[in-house]
This record gives C-alpha cells, sequence and structure tokens, in this order.
C-alpha cells in the first residue's frame, strides 16, 4: 500500500511551463551493493520514490525519470504502487550525461502543442531525495531568467592536483570554489542546444560531469549560482544510505497531542516540538 508522508507544500507558483529530468540509470557501483541505490528500499518505499514526490508540486507539468532499460517495468511498478503522477519513463544511456540527453530528447517528443512544450527543464539527481519546493522554484525562477542556474555548496575539502607519479602538484584556494550540486535549472533552449551531438564531443557524454559546464561551453550561457541546503547532498556510499534512513525515519515520525489548552499539556507539546526540531539537519 502506497505510504507518502503528507508534506507541507509552500504555495509557489510560476507563470510558465517546467518540467523535470530524473536520471536514475546509475548501477551504484561505488555502495557496493547489488540493488542500484535508487531502488533501495526504506520504510518499505525504494529511494526514487522519495525523490519523486519532492517534485509532485502544482507548477511542475512532467517528471521523466529515466532508467536502465532492464529496470524500466520496476520503475513503472514503483509508479504505480506509490501513486505517482505526471511522470514518464525513458530508457538510459551508458553515462549520466547520456541518460540526461536522453531524458530531455523525451520532452521534445511528447505529443503536445508547442505552447505546452516546457520553458524550463531542472535536472536532478535521483539519489538526492531531499529537495525543498522553495528551492526548486528558486532554481526554476533563476534559469528562466538566465539561462541555467545550478546549486553549489562551500568546499568540505581543500581540492588538490596530483602529478602522474602520485606527488602534490599544487593545490586551489579552497575560499575560490564551491562544490557544484544538484538540481540544477536550463532554459529548455539551452539544454537542448548543449547536448546537440554536433557540439556535445564523445568525451562530454563519456567523462563529463556537470551540465552547467555544457551550457557555457556550447551556449556561452553563465549560470546563475544559488546557495543551497546541506539536504542536497547525493546518495553515493553505503554510510549515505543509512544517513537516509535516519533523515526519512525522522521525517516520517509525527505525532497529534490533543491537549485541550492545559498549562502542562501545552508545555509538554511544545518540548516535543523542540525535540523533533532537533532531529532536523
Ligand atoms: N548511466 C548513468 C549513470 C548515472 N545515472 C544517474 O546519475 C545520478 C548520479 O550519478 P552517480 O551518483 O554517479 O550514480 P551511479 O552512476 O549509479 O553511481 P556509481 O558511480 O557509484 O556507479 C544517479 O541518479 C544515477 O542513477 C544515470 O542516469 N545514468
Ligand atoms: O554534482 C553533480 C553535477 O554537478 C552531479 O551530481 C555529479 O557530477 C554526479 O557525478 P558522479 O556521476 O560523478 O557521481
Amino acid at each position: 500500500e502506497a505510504r507518502k508522508s503528507d508534506h507541507l507544500k509552500a504555495g509557489l507558483c510560476v507563470d510558465f511551463p517546467v518540467s523535470v529530468v530524473l536520471p536514475a540509470g546509475g548501477t551504484g557501483e561505488r555502495t557496493g551493493l547489488q540493488t542500484p541505490k535508487q531502488f533501495c528500499p526504506f520504510l518499505g518505499r525504494p529511494l526514487i520514490s522519495y525523490t519523486i514526490e519532492s517534485f509532485e508540486v502544482s507548477w511542475i507539468q512532467t517528471v521523466v525519470v529515466v532508467v536502465a532499460k532492464e529496470n524500466i517495468g520496476l520503475m513503472m511498478d514503483i509508479i504505480q504502487r506509490f501513486l505517482h503522477k505526471k511522470v514518464l519513463v525513458v530508457p538510459g544511456g551508458s553515462t549520466r550525461h547520456r541518460s540526461i540527453c536522453n531524458g530531455v530528447a523525451a520532452l521534445g517528443e511528447q505529443r503536445r502543442p508547442a505552447a505546452h512544450k516546457p520553458k524550463v527543464v531542472i535536472i536532478h539527481d535521483a539519489v538526492r531525495p531531499f529537495v525543498d519546493e522553495d528551492f526548486l522554484h528558486k532554481i526554476a525562477t533563476a534559469a528562466k531568467e538566465q539561462g541555467a542556474a545550478g546549486a553549489i555548496r562551500p568546499l568540505v575539502s581543500t581540492v588538490i592536483a596530483t602529478t602522474s607519479e602520485g606527488y602534490l602538484d599544487h593545490s586551489l584556494e579552497r575560499a575560490k570554489y564551491r562544490a557544484s550540486e544538484m538540481p540544477q535549472g536550463f532554459t529548455y533552449d539551452v539544454i537542448c542546444e548543449a547536448y546537440q551531438k554536433l557540439q556535445c564531443t564523445e568525451s562530454d557524454f563519456e567523462f563529463g560531469t556537470e551540465c552547467l559546464h555544457l551550457a557555457l561551453q556550447y551556449c556561452g550561457t553563465n549560470a546563475k549560482l544559488i546557495d543551497g541546503p546541506p539536504t542536497l547532498w547525493k546518495v553515493t556510499y553505503k554510510r549515505d544510505l543509512a544517513a537516509a534512513e535516519s533523515i526519512i525515519k525522522s521525517l516520517s515520525q509525527s505525532a497529534c497531542l490533543i491537549t485541550g489548552g492545559l498549562e502542562a499539556a501545552v508545555s509538554l507539546a511544545n518540548v516535543l516540538q523542540k525535540a523533533f526540531g532537533a532531529l532536523d539537519m
């Protein structure tokens, strides 16, 4: 049976069509598990279902989920079981860029009038389940204005370059750099052009890790960068699955205390509210 948390929606809106591409075609090699991380269950529900739920807001039209061919059936079952609406499933590619490119192409193939083509496409890794509507709205709005926008976070460690013999070559001044995270947003025209096969090279498709870079390189679009919350982090290693589980458990805990207004009961309610609040990241 579907078990969906009743998130408070922020009541935001936009006056342009927005669609989403969620790349979910990876194998999750770094977790060391057989099951790709996006399909690992948390409280009986696969991780990807939580991510899709974050995009179930009124101002988003279509969510394209890109999965490996062999997981299309599994993905369709998840959509049916957890009552996800507005989701289109398309086959992925051998790298993340190829999967995203397939997802963007699927938005153009949908049988709908040009007027309903997305103005903005949000791209978000399926394995970053904790993204809130307010931040999605910031990314969509900035992407519409600037052509591209992306989430950034401060670097935790200093980035260094090594020599081929394994010695320090040079180190970067950490304060000047940021970690690029997801979500990212693009106007539909910019992301389509960025992935044009005539300019996006095989090397980009094979080794690239940054969509914002493609937009700059092939469309001359300087993305607007927006500081994101720590919750945008990506599930990459096994330890991240444990962290995700603990957050999902804390988010799913809720209590309804009917106090009748007695002073002692009201202060108990306040204490409980603070205790639950302390579970926040
Ligand atoms: N061929 C691929 C590879 C990755 N992804 C997706 O891109 C996102 C971020 O990639 P990453 O964390 O690298 O996922 P995996 O490739 O699955 O992980 P690993 O590198 O450990 O195998 C994930 O949602 C992943 O499913 C994809 O859609 N298609
Ligand atoms: O941060 C990102 C984009 O800026 C991507 O999520 C990241 O590049 C995915 O990378 P990988 O496949 O190497 O884990």
